[in-house]
């Protein structure tokens, strides 16, 4: 018998403790039963305890990496993380206006949790004139939300007011991650989608450190289950249940933000046959 599982892309850098990033992205698709492929922007030299070095992929090999997928295999879903600076944004953006990988989700990596930039100070205006338009869904988390809105979020209303402006940007939906509000005993994330309707995702804080590639997941599990043919909401949905069990369930990885536990069973996983 021959298998047919709907095909994925992370367009994404490497990390090589495995916890976030590329490995954290087809951890979770194939876990959420879906095929996953990937175009390496940058690699990373990264553990638990921080990123000590990285180094941007070559132009050429970035158009060469989307052209041998493209002529190849059939993606129904892409997601972008860590992409780096300028000239890999803009090949990034080339890249997805040339071919048709199906809905696009924009992760808008920037910093990483022990403080390392993943993005440029220079490339964040390309990625919200450029990058955001091309966003089926953005998931920044706070500080990310700031940086492309110029909003000081403060509290819940200023959450809603850097979605609301997000949109007005060219993002048709937008979660936005409450993961980095601090003193908050509570992990709620805003969701505001394309026919204006919104929801808050409510889910109690995990008193844990080991938090490492939680946006790269949730991101990752969206983009699977929007392959597989879920709807907006339900891809959400199942992602943050998904994302939440893999912190709860936790596993001991090195020794600083280990990583999560991707194998996890949520609800969901009986209707993944789409
Ligand atoms: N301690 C926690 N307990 C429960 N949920 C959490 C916790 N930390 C993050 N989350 C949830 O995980 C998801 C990712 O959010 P977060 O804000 O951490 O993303 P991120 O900062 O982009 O992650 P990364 O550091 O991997 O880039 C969100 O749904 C958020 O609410
Ligand atoms: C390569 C990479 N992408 C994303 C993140 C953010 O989790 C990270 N730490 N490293």
């Amino acid at each position: 018998m021959i298998n047919d599982y709907p095909q994925a892309l992370t367009i994404a850098g490497t990390d090589s403790g495995g916890g976030a990033g590329i490995p954290a992205d087809v951890k979770t698709m194939q876990m959420r039963g879906v095929y996953s492929a990937m175009v390496v922007v940058a690699v990373t030299a990264q553990n638990t305890l921080g990123v000590q070095d990285a180094f941007p992929m070559p132009e050429k090999l970035i158009d060469e990496q989307f052209a041998s997928i493209a002529s190849d295999l059939k993606i129904r879903a892409c997601k972008t993380g860590m992409l780096a600076d300028p000239i890999r944004v803009k090949a990034v953006v080339r890249n997805l206006k040339k071919y048709n990988l199906g809905p696009l989700i924009v992760d808008p990596v920037m910093v990483a949790k022990g403080g390392a930039k993943l993005l440029s100070d220079d490339a964040i205006a390309i990625v919200r004139n450029e990058l955001l338009p091309l966003a089926t869904l953005i998931t920044p988390n706070i500080p990310e939300a700031c940086e492309l809105t110029g909003i000081n979020i403060k509290d819940k209303t200023d959450i809603k007011r850097a979605a609301h402006e997000l949109q007005k940007r060219g993002a048709k939906n937008i979660l936005l991650k409450g993961g980095h509000a601090e003193n908050s005993q509570k992990a709620d994330d805003y969701v505001l989608f394309e026919d204006g309707n919104d929801m808050w995702l409510t889910a109690p804080r995990i008193n844990t450190k080991n938090t490492h590639g939680t946006g790269d997941t949730i991101s990752a599990c969206i983009t699977a289950e929007i392959a597989k043919g879920h709807s907006m909401e339900q891809a959400i949905m199942i992602g943050k249940t998904y994302v939440e069990q893999t912190i709860k369930e936790g596993i001991h990885v090195g020794h600083g933000h280990g990583p999560l536990n991707h194998w996890v069973k949520v609800k969901g996983d009986e209707i993944d046959d789409i």
